[in-house]
C-alpha cells in the first residue's frame, strides 16, 4: 500500500506552477499575489487633520488655559476634499475637518471640543468669526503626516500575500487598478453512482440523495478555487467517458467521486484503467489511511488534446472529504500561490482512541482551548458514512500509521479545520 506522504507527492505533481493573470483589484479578492507591489504614492499623500477642529500655529496659543483662553479670528474653512493650497497667517485659525489638507504654516490641530465653537448642525458658522481656545496644543498634535503610513517606493505587499479585505483596501488606497495574481483554478466535481438522486426527487427504496458533488465543490471553493459539480448516474463506461469529455471543458482539475473500490460496477475505475484506448493515464492505488483507502490520480486527455489532472476519490462521503483535505487542498493551494492555511497543533486527547493496524487515521474531533492548553474530543464512529459527525467536527486527529491506540490524557497531532 502507498503511504499518505507518497500519494500527497503524486497529487502535488499533477499541478503546474501558479499561472499568472492580471486582474482588477476587486476581482483579485482571495487570490495569491505573484509580484511585490511597490507603493506608487505615499499614504497619507499630504499632511492632514486627524480631527474636526481648527488648524493653528501652536505658538499662537502658548499659555492658553480655561481661565485664560486665547481668541483668534477664523480666516478660512477647509473641508475634506478642498484642493487649492491654503496658507495660515500668524495669529489666525482655519476651521478644518478630518482628512482635510493642513494649511501651510499650521503645525497643530485643536479639536472643536477644546474650543467654544460648535460644528453641530444648525450652530452658528464660525468660519468668519472668532474662536476661543482653552488649552495650548503641542506642535504636531492631531496631524497625520504625509507618508506616516507608507512611503512611495516601499513594498506595500510582498509576493505570496493572499488578497483578503485589508490587502484589497491597501491596494485601492494606493490607487492601484490591477495586480498580477495566480489564476484561481476551475475544479469540476463529477459524482457517480446509480443510487444517487438529486434533492427534490422523492427517494425510492435503495436510493440516497447525492451529497458529495455539492460538498466537494464547496471544499474546492473554501480552498480558494472555483468549484462546480455535475452528477452522472448510469454505471456505463462509454456514457461516463462521454460525460467526462463534456465536463472537462476548461477545467483545471476534475474530481470524481465513487466507483473506485472492489465492487462489480466500478465505472470510474473501469473507464480509466485502459489508457491504450483513451489516452488517459490514471493510476488506481490503495493508500494506507482510514478513511480514504481507495484512491486514483492521473491525467485525462480531452477531445481537443488538453491534459487535465483528474483525481478519483472514494464515494463514501467522509472518505471523499477527508481525501480532499489531505491530498487535494494542499496541492490546489500551492498551485494558486496560497499558503496552506491549516494550523497543526498538539492537543490533549480526552477519551481513549483506537486506530486500525498499518493505517494512518484521520479521526474527526472537536478541539477547544482550555486554560491548560488545547484539548480534543474524538467524535463519531470510524465508519465513512457518518456525515453528521463530520459536520460537527472542527478538527482531524492525525494518528500515525504505527499507532493502534492512544489513551485519554496523551498528546495527539491535530489539523484544525
Ligand atoms: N470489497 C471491498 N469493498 C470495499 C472496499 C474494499 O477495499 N474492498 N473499500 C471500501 C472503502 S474503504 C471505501 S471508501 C468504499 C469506496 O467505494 P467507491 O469509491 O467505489 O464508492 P461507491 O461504492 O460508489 O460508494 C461508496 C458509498 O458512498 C456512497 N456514495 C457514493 N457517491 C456518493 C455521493 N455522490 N453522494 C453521497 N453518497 C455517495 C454510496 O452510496 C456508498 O454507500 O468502498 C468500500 N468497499
Ligand atoms: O477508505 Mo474507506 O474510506 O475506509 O471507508
Amino acid at each position: 500500500m502507498r503511504s499518505v506522504a507518497e500519494h500527497q507527492q503524486t497529487i502535488a505533481a499533477l499541478f503546474a506552477a501558479p499561472d499568472p493573470v492580471r486582474l482588477a483589484v476587486a476581482d483579485a479578492h482571495g487570490s495569491g499575489l505573484l509580484d511585490h507591489v511597490v507603493a506608487p504614492i505615499s499614504l497619507p499623500g499630504f499632511d492632514n487633520s486627524a480631527m474636526d477642529g481648527f488648524a493653528v500655529r501652536a505658538a499662537d496659543l502658548a499659555g492658553a488655559t480655561p481661565d485664560a483662553p486665547v481668541r483668534l479670528p477664523v480666516a478660512a474653512d477647509i473641508p475634506a476634499g478642498r484642493t487649492d493650497a491654503v496658507a495660515l497667517a500668524p495669529g489666525t485659525a482655519h476651521r478644518i475637518m478630518t482628512g482635510a489638507p493642513l494649511p501651510d504654516g499650521a503645525d497643530a490641530v485643536v479639536p472643536v471640543e477644546d474650543t467654544d465653537a460648535s460644528f453641530a448642525p444648525g450652530a452658528d458658522s464660525v468660519s468668519s468669526g472668532t474662536v476661543s481656545f482653552h488649552a495650548a496644543p503641542t506642535a504636531g498634535r492631531h496631524i497625520r503626516r504625509a507618508g506616516s503610513d507608507i512611503t512611495a517606493g516601499e513594498v506595500a505587499l510582498a509576493a505570496g500575500a493572499t488578497l483578503g479585505a485589508p490587502q484589497i483596501g491597501l491596494l485601492a488606497a494606493l490607487g492601484i487598478a490591477e495586480v498580477n495574481v495566480a489564476r484561481r483554478l476551475r475544479v469540476v466535481v463529477l459524482s457517480t453512482g446509480s443510487e444517487l438522486v438529486a434533492a427534490g426527487t422523492p427517494l425510492q427504496h435503495g436510493q440516497i440523495y447525492e451529497s458529495n458533488g455539492a460538498m466537494l465543490a464547496a471544499a474546492a471553493r473554501e480552498a480558494g478555487a472555483l468549484g462546480r459539480h455535475e452528477h452522472f448516474v448510469p454505471d456505463d463506461v462509454p456514457q461516463f467517458l462521454a460525460k467526462l469529455d463534456a465536463t472537462a471543458g476548461d477545467a483545471d482539475l476534475i474530481i470524481t467521486s465513487g466507483g473506485v473500490s472492489a465492487g462489480a460496477f466500478e465505472v470510474v475505475k473501469e473507464a480509466l484503467t485502459d489508457p491504450a484506448d483513451t489516452g488517459h493515464a490514471v493510476e488506481f492505488v490503495k493508500v494506507a489511511m482510514q478513511p480514504g483507502m481507495p484512491q486514483g490520480a492521473g491525467v485525462l486527455l480531452t477531445p481537443v488534446g488538453r491534459r487535465v489532472p483528474i483525481i478519483t476519490l472514494p464515494g463514501n462521503p467522509v472518505s471523499s472529504l477527508v481525501s480532499f483535505e489531505v491530498f487535494i487542498r494542499p496541492a490546489l493551494r500551492t498551485a494558486m500561490a496560497l499558503p496552506d492555511g491549516r494550523r497543526r497543533v498538539t492537543a490533549r486527547l480526552t477519551a481513549d482512541l483506537r486506530s486500525p493496524v498499518n493505517k494512518r487515521q484521520f479521526m474527526r474531533g472537536v478541539i477547544t482551548e482550555t486554560p491548560d492548553g488545547a484539548q480534543v474530543v474524538p467524535i463519531g464512529p470510524p465508519g465513512s458514512h457518518h456525515l453528521r459527525f463530520l459536520a460537527e467536527a472542527n478538527a482531524l486527529i492525525d494518528v500515525p500509521v504505527e499507532v493502534t491506540a492512544v489513551a485519554a490524557g496523551e498528546s495527539v497531532d491535530v489539523i484544525v479545520l
